[in-house]
């Protein structure tokens, strides 16, 4: 028989980050981060609170740039390109780089309308590809059956973890590479929370996703790779099972042992 070669996986970076601060005014909230977010690979951000995960995923995608006085240095490179320089285009950038919040923000408008929103800003669609891009974003975020007969009905009429995937629906809608998702679940009871976690297993067929959770066992559930973040600093990053199961660094287990946190 011949022997069977083990499947090597080449991991591709999506976004390299390199010598990244932050500051809020002069106050300093992410001091030298260097890390890389694998392509088609769910990273979670874990950490005390206040020690920075939101902050690193705002920057991701600039959110930040939308309040004066915050700013950031170093490097992010998202396609090659470093998306902290000047002159980024910020609308192209979301567009790759999609963000659902803690709570569920459906605009003000029909279910159909929250998901063509976003799309009519970057592409030229007729009504049918319209209608079928709502239908794929609504089956990508498991959605569709439970809407279909409703779409012209208001978002903010669904139920608090349908509104959430109906965010994952206008975030993937547009067809980004990465998805961040800020503790997309935090607002959500259990039901809800597994759902999000099923599909999170589902679109990281096609996406790159990266997650804030206070969550360590959503952490452990849902990611391949685990980033552990304290006062400011990237402490340790690795695959998932071996961060939880071996921290190297004292601080990361104390905090997943629940010594600290
Ligand atoms: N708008 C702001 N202005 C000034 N400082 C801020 C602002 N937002 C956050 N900070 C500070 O930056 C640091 C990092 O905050 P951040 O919200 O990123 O932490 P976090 O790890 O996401 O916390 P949590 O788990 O509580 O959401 C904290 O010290 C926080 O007080």
């Amino acid at each position: 028989m011949m022997p069977v070669e083990p499947v090597v996986q080449k991991l591709t970076s999506e976004i390299s980050i390199r010598n990244l601060n932050f500051y809020y005014g002069k106050a300093i909230a992410l001091k030298n981060i260097n890390l890389e977010i694998y392509k088609g690979k769910v990273t979670a951000f874990i950490g005390p609170s206040g020690c920075g995960k939101s902050t690193l995923l705002r920057t991701i995608n600039r959110m930040y740039d939308l309040y004066p006085g915050q700013h950031a240095d170093g490097e992010l490179i998202v396609a090659g390109k470093n998306i902290l320089e000047k002159g980024v285009d910020t609308i192209e950038l979301r567009a790759k780089v999609g963000m659902v919040f803690q709570k569920p923000t459906p605009f003000p408008m029909s279910i159909y309308e929250n998901i063509a929103f976003g799309v009519r800003m970057h592409e030229k669609l007729t009504r049918n590809e319209m209608d079928d891009r709502i239908e794929w974003a609504l089956t990508k975020a498991a959605l569709w059956n439970e809407v279909k007969d409703k779409l012209n009905k208001p978002g903010t009429g669904l139920s608090g973890g349908q509104q959430q995937r109906l965010c994952i629906a206008r975030g993937v809608a547009v067809k980004p590479q990465v998805l961040l998702l800020d503790e997309p679940t935090s607002a959500l009871d259990p039901i809800s929370t597994m759902r999000i976690e099923e599909l999170i297993h589902e679109l990281k067929r096609e996406f790159t996703i990266a997650i804030v959770t206070h969550n360590m066992q959503q952490a452990a559930r849902v990611s391949d790779y685990t980033a552990y973040m304290y006062l400011g600093e990237l402490v340790e990053f690795g695959k998932t099972d071996e961060l939880f199961i071996k921290p190297q660094d004292k601080r990361t287990e104390d905090y997943i042992t629940g010594r600290m946190g």
